[in-house]
């Protein structure tokens, strides 16, 4: 497993690597000692040398939490590489946590990746204290604007989704996997949300912006051993791909954000209403600044938000779109009682927009069922104990770092009896957004975006699996999200 973790090292730079982590883990000894004097919760192994759980952990990561859960209750220790963890499984414990105890964990734990970008503490995703709270507040605000009245963001879906669908039928029933297609489609949406327009998906520009984001989640995924030992970014050449991540962040902020924040300052006007996101904020800065209010809003959040958006909205809602289409093609009575909702209240000369929403109760239920069973982010964000504080029978000491296992929830067989058959009857613990308030910034466009894509897809096209006898497999790879495996499936016009 270290082999996925340190791919093109050589020896040399494994001896350093090794002589490091030694001299290192002995001052993360000194540091976890304090703990010792807590009743924390349970390990439920004993930690090994260096690593401690990190190397235990399986790339099936949920059954490794589960094991454990059932071995040593709800709540467990486990050491990462000297940092004590806290996990925390079950509804009751995370609700209690996030929302009751939210006070005493108002921080999120410090990246080396904000530290090698030099942005420290900028942005929603990667800030904490009263920076994180200014941003998302003022980002919610914006998005909040844009969704009622003229509704702006139903707009800009539905013209993307026209696209999507058109590109769809282009493919004329032929099997084809769309995971890169829908990807797409789904960032276009951010664009057009953030600078006010679309690009062609051949448009060469966007195309190069394309490959630099999903650099950032492809080679961000390969950097687990920097988390834990920052200082290995250092090593000569590129063996983790952190220089290659910074490279393509660094290049999504010039490319992106920077070239249209200036844009869009050229013809920004202070008076008119405005239509984008770059514009909202400038604006709203402009109006604090102009009052003499004291503010944390500046440009260089603005640029971290911009990234937030599309790391935070991008991957997840495409990957829970592709879901769906896995599922259909699984259960084709299920898609078809879909389609047939969909004549009966929409019919077939037009597609289904956000008024149709409401109507369509079977298919809502499809999708927030897809959304239990994707489980698609498994572990919420990572918070810091802030003080330390009792819980459940346990202390929880100052600078332990909390993991809200929201996979715990959403496949409880206490809850949802067995997770294939599951019912819709608790609305209150189908939590794929999370709870309190780090809640999902992007719920509100989240929704609307699988419900006028999948809506529209589910109208158009008959899902059909590339080989009948072979349907594609369920089993998820488990990452930051819950991925299908690749699959292929075709899209066979309806009319
Ligand atoms: C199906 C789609 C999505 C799912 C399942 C999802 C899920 C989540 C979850 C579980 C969190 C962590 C919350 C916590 O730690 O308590 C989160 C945070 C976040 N999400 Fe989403 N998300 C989705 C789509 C989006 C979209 C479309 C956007 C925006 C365009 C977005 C923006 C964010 C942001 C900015 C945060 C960080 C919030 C903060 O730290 O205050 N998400 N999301």
């Amino acid at each position: 497993m270290l082999t996925n973790f340190i791919p093109d090292l050589s020896i040399p730079l494994a001896l350093l690597t090794v002589i490091t982590i030694l001299s290192t883990y002995w001052l993360w000894t000194k540091s976890r000692r304090p703990y010792t004097k807590y009743n924390i919760p349970p390990f439920p192994v004993p930690a090994k040398f260096i690593f401690g759980h990190m190397l235990m952990i399986r790339s099936n990561i949920r059954r490794s939490l589960s094991e454990w859960r059932e071995k040593v209750g709800d709540i467990f220790s486990l050491d990462i590489g000297g940092q004590h963890n806290i996990v925390v499984n079950g509804y009751d414990n995370i609700k209690e946590l996030l929302v009751k105890h939210a006070d005493k964990l108002p921080d999120i734990p410090r990246t080396f990746r904000n530290d090698v970008i030099k942005e420290e503490n900028k942005g929603i995703l990667g800030a904490s204290g009263a920076n994180w709270k200014e941003q998302r507040t003022v980002s919610l605000a914006i998005l909040r604007t844009f969704g009622v009245g003229k509704n702006v963001l139903a707009e800009r879906i539905e013209e993307e989704v026209e696209v999507y669908i058109n590109k769809l039928a282009s493919l004329k029933g032929q099997p084809a996997d769309v995971k890169l297609l829908t990807n797409i489609s789904v960032s276009n949406v951010i664009c057009s949300i953030i600078i006010g327009k679309r690009f062609d998906y051949d448009d060469p520009y966007f195309m190069t912006f394309m490959e630099h984001l999903n650099n950032t989640v492809r080679y961000g995924s390969k950097m687990s051993l920097l988390k834990l030992f920052p200082f290995l970014y250092y090593t000569p050449g590129d063996p983790f791909y952190a220089k290659r991540w910074v490279k393509s962040v660094l290049a999504t902020n010039e490319m992106f954000a920077k070239a249209y924040i200036q844009e869009i300052k050229k013809s920004f006007n202070e008076e008119e209403e405005p239509t984008t996101f770059i514009a909202a904020y400038l604006q709203e800065l402009k109006k604090r600044q102009d009052k003499g209010e004291p503010t944390l809003m500046d440009e260089a959040n603005l640029v971290a938000i911009i990234r937030n958006l599309f790391a935070a909205g991008t991957e997840t809602t495409s990957t829970t779109t592709l879901w769906c289409m896995l599922y259909m093609l699984h259960n084709p009575e299920i898609q078809e009682k879909v389609y047939q909702e969909i004549i009966a209240n929409v019919g077939s000369e037009r597609p289904p927009n956000m008024h149709d929403k409401q109507k369509l109760t079977y298919l809502n239920a499809v999708i927030q069922e897809t959304q239990r069973l994707a489980s698609l982010v498994p572990i919420a964000i990572p918070r810091i104990v802030g003080t330390t504080f009792e819980f459940n029978g346990y202390t929880l000491p100052k600078g332990s770092v909390i993991l809200p296992i929201l996979d715990s929830v959403l496949h409880d067989k206490k809850i949802w009896g067995d997770p294939e058959n599951g019912d819709l009857l608790h609305p209150e613990e189908l939590i794929p957004f999370s709870i309190g308030r780090r809640v999902c910034l992007g719920e509100a466009l989240a929704k609307m975006e699988l419900f006028l894509f999948l809506s529209s897809v589910l109208q158009r096209f008959q899902l059909v699996p590339a080989d009948q006898t072979n349907l594609p497999s369920l089993e998820a790879i488990i990452g930051i999200t819950c991925m299908p495996q690749p699959f292929k499936i075709k899209f066979v016009e309806r009319r």
